[in-house]
């Protein structure tokens, strides 16, 4: 469990995070989601003890990351800047992890294989492709064998063969009872892989909350349905007070309106359906609701009227 409390940091008279109050629990993945400059890196960096809070603190299960012996048998994290020694080979950047942090030399092999690079360990990283790379970072976040993971980005760059055995790590390491926290742009993938999420915004919190709930509560789900007979069925729902709304493939879309609803108005009117399913609302359209007003670096389209 990683919980923070009134956490705030500023540099000069930039206010980076500001009184983040929340906690990441075990065996779900949680998603970190915020606009650019929202201070999503700002505050993994003070969770892994690599910055100092101007305000609040950080509590890795219980304790402050100073006082954790041996920090990377309690938390691992993938960054998104490596910092991997040129000169030395994969196995021997392992070594030197696992020497510095008590961590058993039998482990490396262990997690060399469980992220597939076992091959190449006696190679150097800088020959890598990105791929290998964020392997790499993954064996070094496992090495210790923690019970709470964070990964920044950690698909950033990937083909869909990563992405996919990326995705299902992080679940797995979940299901293991274990603590998984991760930000990501990519709103498709993070909709396949998180539980709950944190969105932040302007550094303050904006959402704390499972994935479906925020998608409900910050989208509009609508019913397509669609029947031989469109205009009988039209009649049929606005006389129900829904406004259908005519879809290219013929359907209509009722917004607001729920499938049993629509399929009973159907019924009582012998309308044939050849179609009646949700449209659900993606993650990207939650997401950009709740964050239009503190998205920092704001590109106009030209069709508004703000030269006017
Ligand atoms: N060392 C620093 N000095 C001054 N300002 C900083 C520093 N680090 C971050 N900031 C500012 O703090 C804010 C939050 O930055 P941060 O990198 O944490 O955001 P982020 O959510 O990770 O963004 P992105 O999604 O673009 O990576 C930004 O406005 C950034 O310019």
């Amino acid at each position: 469990m990683i919980e923070l409390s009134d956490l705030t940091k500023r540099y000069g008279a930039k206010t980076a995070v500001e009184g983040l109050t929340f906690s990441v629990r075990p065996g779900v993945v949680t998603g970190f989601l915020g606009p650019n400059g929202a201070g999503k890196s700002t505050t993994m960096r003070m969770m892994l003890g690599l910055d100092h809070p101007t305000d609040g603190e950080v509590r890795i299960d219980g304790r402050r990351y100073a006082e954790l012996r041996d920090p990377l048998t309690f938390i691992g994290a993938l960054l998104e800047a490596r910092s991997v020694h040129p000169g030395r080979t994969a196995y021997h950047h392992l070594q030197c992890l696992a020497q510095s942090n008590g961590i058993p030399t039998r482990r490396i092999d262990e997690v060399l294989d469980l992220v597939g690079l076992t091959a190449v360990a006696r190679k150097r990283p800088k020959g890598f492709s990105l791929g290998m790379g964020q392997r790499l970072g993954i064996a070094s976040a496992m090495l210790g064998d923690p019970r709470i993971l964070m990964f920044d980005e950690p698909v950033n760059g990937l083909d869909p063969e990563g992405i996919h055995w990326i995705r299902n790590l992080m679940k797995r390491l979940a299901a293991e009872g274990r603590t998984v926290f991760v930000s990501s742009h990519l709103m498709s993938e993070m909709a396949l892989t998180a539980e709950h999420l944190v969105v932040i915004g302007r550094g303050r919190l904006l959402a704390d909350t499972s994935m479906a709930r925020f998608i409900e509560e910050n989208a509009r789900t609508s019913v397509r349905v669609r029947s031989p007979e469109p205009e009988r069925l039209r009649e049929a729902l606005e006389g129900a007070g829904l406004a259908p709304a005519r879809r290219p493939d013929g359907g209509f879309e009722v917004e607001g309106g729920d499938t049993a609803r629509v399929g009973e108005l159907a019924a009582e009117h012998r309308v044939t359906l050849h179609e009646l399913s949700v449209e659900r609302a993606s993650l990207e359209e939650a997401f950009m609701r709740l964050t239009h007003g503190t998205v920092e670096y704001q590109a106009h389209d030209g069709g508004d009227d703000e030269l006017g």
